[in-house]
């Protein structure tokens, strides 16, 4: 749906983007993350035919964003961080207006406003002004701005900056659904929200790709020994002697808990052996119940910590695609003017 390939982009001598390559696959809810003023809104405009790359390939549905920036943007749906609402419209004229904006047929328009608007779950407030909406809901209404003209693509920035807890619930599972009929990139700060809702995320850091991968693979790279954190019940000291023995123990670490006899174990182990197996059956033999197991895998929040702190580029994808990707670069002739 999105194919980048080298792109770049220089604001005088700030180079925001360096030679990004990545793609977006049908039906595929991606990530977008970075720490701050890494490029993902300088990315974001970009795919969206906002501002031109000063070099590299911009692809969404086969069409380039230079050459048909109209075929372009009648396929992607976008809400940047900040909603273009116009405040003094009511709901129902500003998305008829967005219909406008995006040559909707009027025979087509009833229908899919209605529908957009029930998928967004703002039916109830079609008549108000938006000024009076609250931020989940001015939220909401700039998700159906995004959604008008059934965009394949939708590019959602930070879509639930600002919420409240309920709200973000709402929005993130809208979001999921939205993922079954378009194809999303989602830039957010919210680690675990993108572990929850994306398939695949893209790490970038000062305007480089440093990883292309799941949020499972991405733990899973980052760390070489398996980590489990086990409550069981039985003496102390005996149990960690039975853990120290099973093959594969790197370390355990151990706590007890006032007032009972269950204490829990950090255990560190290599990932060629799964202790799970033998862990069960050497604690049932000496009679020491396992009262609750965890695996703790590297949160995605880890992750990016460790890879944007140290500049860490991992192997995968990305690596793999600027090899492929071919030598052709526009050069853009357009001076950019934008200031910060
Ligand atoms: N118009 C501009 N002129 C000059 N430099 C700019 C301009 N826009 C962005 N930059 C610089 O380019 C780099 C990337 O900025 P960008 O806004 O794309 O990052 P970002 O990842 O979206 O950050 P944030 O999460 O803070 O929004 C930063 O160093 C920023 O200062």
């Amino acid at each position: 749906m999105i194919e980048i390939q080298n792109m770049s982009k220089r604001y005088g001598n700030v180079n925001a983007v360096r030679d990004l390559s990545f793609t977006l696959e049908k039906g595929e809810i991606l990530g977008f993350l970075g720490p701050n003023g890494a490029g993902k809104s300088t990315t974001m405009n970009i795919i969206t035919g906002f501002m031109p790359p000063t070099s590299g390939t911009i692809k969404v549905c086969g069409y380039d964003v230079m050459e048909d920036p109209i075929e372009v943007k009648k396929r992607i749906g976008y809400l940047p961080e900040q909603p273009p609402l116009y405040t003094d419209m009511t709901v129902k004229d500003y998305l008829n207006y967005v219909c406008d904006l995006k040559h909707v047929k009027r025979s087509l328009r009833k229908n899919q406003l209605d529908d957009v608007m029930d998928l967004v779950k703002i039916g109830d407030v079609r008549g108000r002004l938006i000024k009076n909406l609250s931020k989940g809901y001015k939220q909401r209404v700039g998700l159906a701005q995004a959604l008008v003209g059934s965009p394949e693509v939708l590019i959602l920035d930070e879509p639930t900056v600002g919420l409240d807890p309920k709200q973000i619930i709402e929005i993130r599972n809208l979001i999921k659904a939205l993922g079954r009929n378009h194809s999303i990139i989602l830039s957010s700060h919210i680690l675990p929200e993108v572990s929850a809702v994306c398939e695949r995320v893209v790490i970038i850091n000062k305007g480089r790709i440093s990883a292309v991968d799941t949020p499972e693979n991405l733990s899973k790279s980052m760390d070489s020994n398996d980590r489990y954190n086990v409550s069981i019940a039985g003496p102390e000291n005996s149990i960690k002697d039975i853990l120290k023995g099973l093959h594969g123990v790197i370390n355990v670490e151990s706590e007890s808990t006032k007032d009972s006899d269950i204490s829990s174990f950090l255990i560190e182990s290599t990932r060629d052996a799964d202790i799970r197996k033998p862990m069960f059956f050497e604690l049932a033999k000496a009679g020491y119940p396992i009262m609750e197991l965890k695996a703790m895998d590297k949160s995605l929040e880890d992750v990016f910590l460790e890879i944007t702190k140290n500049d860490v580029v991992l192997k995968n994808e990305a690596v793999n695609l600027e090899k492929a990707a071919h030598e052709e670069v526009i050069e853009n002739p357009v001076e950019d003017k934008e200031v910060e």
